[in-house]
């Protein structure tokens, strides 16, 4: 089956509070995005990188693709106004709706292992999807209107990206439209009643999200 991959890239990173988009902000010499994208094609070149980003950022991204001499083979697409809709613009690009696997990446999360890309793609294949997941090291504690409790933190994984999927799996899902409470890939999935098929992420992949990550990721990257 063919593969792809739509590393979003449209947001604004709000909670960074950087005028540069966080996802072109530099971790050694180089763009967030740039480290990301380069992450799927040393996982396999045969990839079809699909990235989205926001209208008035992409004279912004051609200038550094030109400045820093990236020529990894990618094809920008316009974001939206969310995450949901950023994705769901990437996959009208993609021609052969069933017979794909695609992998959905943010584009901030540049320190995803090539191991972790590889799986999700043969679990996609054979389950419908493939959503890498890590345990909770932490004890966790509900909050409740009276005050807060203990939580079982056995019930539940943090969920990273890259979320894959059949294009069976993923199409239709995209076209039943989108609802506020989905936060990634597969909620919007399961939403349209497949199961998620989960498997072990890596606890690098954090999401470049406050400046604190900035410089775990100086740290992680090599
Ligand atoms: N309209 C949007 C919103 C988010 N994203 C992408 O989704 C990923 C995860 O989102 P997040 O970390 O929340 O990024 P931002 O929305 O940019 O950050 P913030 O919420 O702090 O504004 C990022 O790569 C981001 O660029 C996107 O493609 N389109
Ligand atoms: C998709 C995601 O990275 C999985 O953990 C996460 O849900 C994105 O959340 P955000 O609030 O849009 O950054």
């Amino acid at each position: 089956m063919k593969k792809y991959s739509i590393i979003v890239a449209g947001g604004k990173g709000t909670r960074m509070q950087s005028s540069t988009p966080k996802q072109f902000m530099e971790i050694n010499g180089l763009p967030i995005l740039m480290h990301t994208i380069d992450k799927f094609k040393k996982a396999d070149s045969s990839i079809q990188i699909i990235v989205a980003l926001p209208k008035n950022e992409i004279p912004a991204w051609n200038a550094l693709v030109e400045q820093h001499g990236f020529t990894t083979a990618h094809q920008v697409v316009t974001g939206g106004d969310s995450r949901f809709q950023s994705v769901d613009n990437a996959l009208q690009y993609i021609p052969n709706q069933n017979d794909c696997l695609i992998a959905v990446h943010d584009g901030v999360r540049p320190l995803v292992d090539t191991s972790v890309i590889t799986q999700s793609y043969v679990d996609a294949e054979q389950y419908g999807s493939a959503i890498p997941t890590v345990a909770i090291k932490e004890s966790i504690r509900r909050v409740t209107e009276e005050g807060n409790e203990m939580g079982n933190r056995d019930e539940f994984k943090l969920v990273q990206t890259p979320q894959t999927f059949r294009g069976d799996v993923i199409f239709p899902a995209f076209e039943n439209g989108y609802i506020p409470s989905f936060t990634d890939d597969a909620s919007v999935a399961e939403f349209s009643g497949h199961a998620m098929h989960l498997f072990e992420g890596n606890y690098e992949n954090i999401k470049i999200t406050t400046p604190e990550d900035l410089r775990i990721g100086e740290a992680l990257i090599q």
